[in-house]
């Protein structure tokens, strides 16, 4: 009986592929035969544009789901039945009938929710496991239980699926969770987009793999806006991003643009390290007073008594404290950011150097009136306006300021500092950019404003060339109907057939946001782009400096923020998200907990939650482990000398199958990789070599079947608990010291 099941499942499996094989060749063809195509003229070029992006898109999808296309099915009470996979399929007859529903729709919902207490109207649910188009497995689970069939797949274990998945080799790179989303996740991921969601959860609860499913659920269930406004995730580092950015190709998502804090300043590249003092000063809110203030100080006046005197060849001018004073005074009235404000301090002072000069030469030595007619003075006004000598005072007392400039000049003589913050942020010339800078440098740009006047006119002029470009589109009905292969709930499936689309206008709206890799490219080039929504990584460990940046990107507050208090290292991490959130939405946001820990077996986890308990928080708990695999974690302690040797020998005995990671500070770092060959390690490891060598901090967010932390001790509360928490079978530490306090005392050896 249950070969029976399986092999009619597999045959419901291959006849998906060959569609699938078919809607990709239709698709390929029709790229290549509009890439042939010489038509000339605006409409054949929108006709074959229109064409090879839509299907460029789409092919990028049916590729993304080669693997584990379909995975789930759903049989309800009412007879309907519903193949669940990573898109929607429909087949090519008249109705197009769905083969299978993508994992976001609405219907597919009970794969993930349903339980016997709330069945959802689903009489059974059936995992699907395969093995590239082979179905090597089901299992089913009966939710009504007054339905006697059997199939012979009913698990004795629900979880199995689950299990078998967490306890995989890990691959150097995360993975897509769709077949295996739980449901407290399921709520967090399907949450509605707008305002603000918190998300928190001890170490491995799944908050990152959790975001990026929603950041694909959003994408689909709102894709008008937001494949034209694009998704941000921000992460700790590059490393990360590295490790996470395979999960939403994999799901069929490129309109995202994955970022660390230092990258989000189009131009500067923030390879620099500061001190944790330094990282902190910079983090602080009232940097944004401090560099306003500073900004204000480059507004400067001439001493009273001392004014510039500009050489001028009808004789000297003086521009003294008076004139400098009225002409700042005018130019701050305008409340326009400093560049902005500077041509009104530039006129100002044109305007009363002209008038000495034209005092000076029409003087009527008898008492008379002026001799210059205003002709005569507007040409004195040209002469003044064209000087390089004018020109030079006025930049002297107003200068025009880019942010680097402004933020480079500040951080070699920082001002409105105490002391001792002014000493942790002063840097050398010529130093680089650290992620800390990156939020001055954006609270620059703010400040000194930018004349984006001739930007603005090339984009309008733009958008005419497109609604020009559409209007010839209307004609060809053909070239613009696109596949719709996927189900979403039937009422408004993303279809974009032009002649559906009534005029131009709209037409050309349209096809920029089929443009989805343009708008994350051209989000990542625009520091004043307005995310369609903004989910942040680690959210814990941004300063109040960043969350204003990350707030001036999300104008709409569309946000999801996932984090753990317990898990903060950056000193100028902000304490509580009530503190972080006030200032931009008061109360106003959401907040989810998820308690269930996939990563850590329960042994592991035992020995981690020491840690923040003997350091002051006794009744700390951690996220409950899903699975225990019965191997304790182990310590040993070496001499002084023999340590990189006992590391090499230990990751020379662990088992080989999955990763192995190395997580050290990072002044050891030279020694312990001498004695491990091929091992990985450096600012941008690969991750997906089988050892790599990490200092704590980036081991964040990361996994690996086996850990070995070195020197224990070296590493403050946070640091050891991260560390401690990265493995998913295998834990050991060496140590030439004492153990810390934070550990308990007789940790078995091994
Ligand atoms: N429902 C699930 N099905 C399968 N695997 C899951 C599921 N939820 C989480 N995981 C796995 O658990 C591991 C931990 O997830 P993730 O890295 O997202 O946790 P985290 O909360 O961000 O952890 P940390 O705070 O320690 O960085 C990952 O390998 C993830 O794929």
């Amino acid at each position: 009986m249950s070969t029976e099941e399986l092999r009619e499942e597999q045959q419901f499996v291959s006849g998906l592929y060959a569609r699938l094989d078919a809607l990709r060749e239709e698709a390929e063809s029709a790229v290549s035969a509009s890439l042939q195509q010489v038509g000339n003229g605006l409409q054949a070029r929108l006709e074959r544009d229109v064409l090879v992006a839509e299907r460029s898109g789409l092919l990028a999808a049916l590729d993304s789901s080669e693997n584990g296309l379909c995975f789930g099915r759903l049989a309800f009470r009412d007879g309907r039945d519903h193949h669940i996979g990573r898109i929607g399929i429909r087949a090519s007859d008249t109705e197009r009938t769905p083969l299978v529903i993508d994992w976001r729709a609405d219907v597919a919902r009970p794969f993930y929710l349903a339980t016997g207490h709330t069945p959802m109207g689903l009489r059974r649910r059936r995992h699907i496991t395969t093995r590239g188009r082979e179905v090597t497995a089901l299992h089913d689970e009966i939710l009504d239980l007054d339905d006697a069939t059997r199939t012979g797949h009913e698990g004795a274990d629900a979880d199995e699926v689950l299990l078998a998945a967490l306890g995989s080799a890990r691959t150097g790179r995360m993975q897509d969770i769709v077949q295996t989303i739980q449901a407290e996740q399921d709520r967090i991921i399907r949450a509605p987009h707008r305002g603000v969601l918190v998300v928190e959860g001890g170490p491995g609860t799944g908050k990152t793999v959790v975001a990026l499913h929603r950041a694909a659920y959003l994408l689909y269930a709102h894709r008008e806006l937001l494949a034209k406004r694009a998704v941000l995730i921000v992460g700790p580092n590059p490393a990360f991003l590295g490790y996470i950015s395979d999960v939403l190709p994999a799901l069929g998502e490129t309109g995202v643009l994955l970022a660390s804090l230092g990258e989000l300043f189009p131009g500067v590249t923030a390879t620099g390290r500061d001190t944790p003092a330094a990282a902190e000063v910079k983090g602080r809110a009232e940097l944004a007073d401090v560099l306003r203030r500073a900004l204000e100080d480059r507004q400067r006046l001439p001493e009273p008594g001392a004014p510039l005197i500009i050489e001028h060849d009808d004789g000297d001018l003086v521009l003294d404290w008076e004139i400098a004073y009225e002409a700042r005074a005018a130019a701050r009235e305008t409340e326009l950011p400093h560049n902005l404000a500077r041509p009104t301090f530039a006129f100002h002072v044109i305007d009363a150097l002209t008038a000495q000069l034209a005092e000076r030469i029409g003087h009527d030595p008898y008492g008379g009136p002026n001799f210059l007619g205003p002709d005569d003075i507007a040409q004195l006004g040209k002469g003044i306006a064209a000087s390089a000598e004018v020109h030079a005072a006025i930049e002297e007392l107003w200068p025009a300021l880019t942010p680097q400039r402004f933020v480079t000049d500040y951080l070699e003589e920082p001002a409105h500092l105490a002391d001792a913050d002014a000493a942790a942020v002063r840097r050398a010339p010529g130093a680089a950019w650290t992620p800390a800078d990156v939020p001055l440098l954006d609270e620059a740009a703010e400040l000194l404003g930018k004349d984006d006047s001739a930007a603005l006119a090339r984009a309008e002029a733009e958008r005419q060339r497109q609604v020009a470009y559409a209007q010839g589109v209307l004609d060809v009905s053909y070239a613009s109907r696109t596949y719709e292969f996927e189900d979403k709930d039937d009422e408004d499936a993303e279809v974009l057939l032009a002649h559906d689309i009534m005029d131009a206008e709209r037409m050309a709206e349209r096809h920029e946001e089929a443009d989805h890799r343009g708008a994350a490219e051209r989000a990542a080039a625009d520091r004043t782009w307005a995310f369609g929504h903004i989910i942040v990584d680690e959210a814990q460990e941004l300063s109040a400096m960043a969350w204003r940046l990350l707030m001036r990107r999300s104008p709409t507050r569309s946000m999801t923020l996932v984090g753990d208090p317990a898990q903060t290292a950056e000193a100028g991490g902000v304490g509580s998200w009530a503190d972080i959130l006030a200032p931009y939405v008061e109360e106003r946001w959401e907040f989810a907990r998820l308690g269930v820990n996939y990563r850590t077996p329960a042994e592991i986890m035992a020995l981690a939650a020491e840690v923040p308990r003997r350091a002051g928080r006794p009744d700390f708990e951690p996220p409950r482990s899903v699975r225990a695999t019965g191997v304790e974690p182990w310590a040993r302690r070496v001499a002084c000398g023999a340590l990189a040797g006992a590391v090499a020998e230990a990751v020379a005995d662990a088992p080989r199958e999955g990763r192995l990671a190395v997580i050290a500070p990072r002044d050891l770092h030279a020694e312990l990789a001498v004695k491990l060959p091929g091992v990985t390690a450096g600012e941008l490891p690969d991750l997906t070599r089988p050892v790599v060598l990490l200092d704590p901090r980036q081991a964040k967010g990361l996994e690996f079947d086996t850990v070995f932390v070195v020197e224990p001790s070296r590493l403050d509360v946070s640091d050891l608990y991260v560390a401690l928490t990265r493995a998913t079978q295998r834990l050991g530490l060496l140590h030439t010291g004492p153990l810390p306090d934070t550990l308990p005392p007789g940790l078995a050896a091994d």
